[in-house]
């Protein structure tokens, strides 16, 4: 079993929404979870698997509190090879910059060494009413990785 810090980046509380369902879920299947919406860089545990669940806000901008996290990844640069991760994006494929927020921060943690666990989910809300559902399934696959 894992332990999984679930750290969202949201404006109008979406992201969290799905976080708090996924917790839910990873935890009824027996891993630890934590939550952090106010994500601090220097306060995660880096021996903790991170899931990332960003919305894309501004035009493909981190939404505001996920500014200080993504600024101390680019102020700190630091070596992040131990750290194993996975990215949710919520968006509107409406915008040019789909998803543009989960994109840049997958690209950011792996350019500083860390691992990715399995695919990144792109949650385009313009055609998923309910993006729980879309997470739900993302996470069947999702456990597969985790228990390998
Ligand atoms: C002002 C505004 C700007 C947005 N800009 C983008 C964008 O650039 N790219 C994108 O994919 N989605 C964009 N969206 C869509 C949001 O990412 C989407 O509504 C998401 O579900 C919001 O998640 P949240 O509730 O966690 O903030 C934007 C939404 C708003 C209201």
């Amino acid at each position: 079993m894992s332990t999984i810090t679930l750290i969202t980046g949201s404006t109008l509380g979406g992201a969290e929404y799905v976080a708090d369902h996924v917790a839910d879920l990873l935890t009824a299947q027996g891993h630890q979870t934590d939550i952090t919406n106010q994500p601090q860089f220097d306060q995660l545990n880096q021996d903790t698997i991170w899931l990332i669940i960003c919305s894309t806000h501004g035009a493909g901008d981190y939404p505001d509190n996920f500014i200080a996290f993504a600024n101390a990844l680019a102020d700190q640069n630091p070596t992040l090879n131990q750290l194993k991760f996975a990215v949710i994006g919520l968006g509107d494929s409406n915008y040019d910059t789909f998803c543009a927020a989960g994109k840049n921060i997958q690209a950011r943690l792996l350019s500083l060494g860390a691992t990715q666990l399995g695919e990144r989910l792109d949650i385009d809300v313009s055609m998923t009413p309910v993006p729980e559902d879309a997470a739900e399934i993302w996470l069947e696959e999702w456990q597969n990785v985790l228990n390998d």
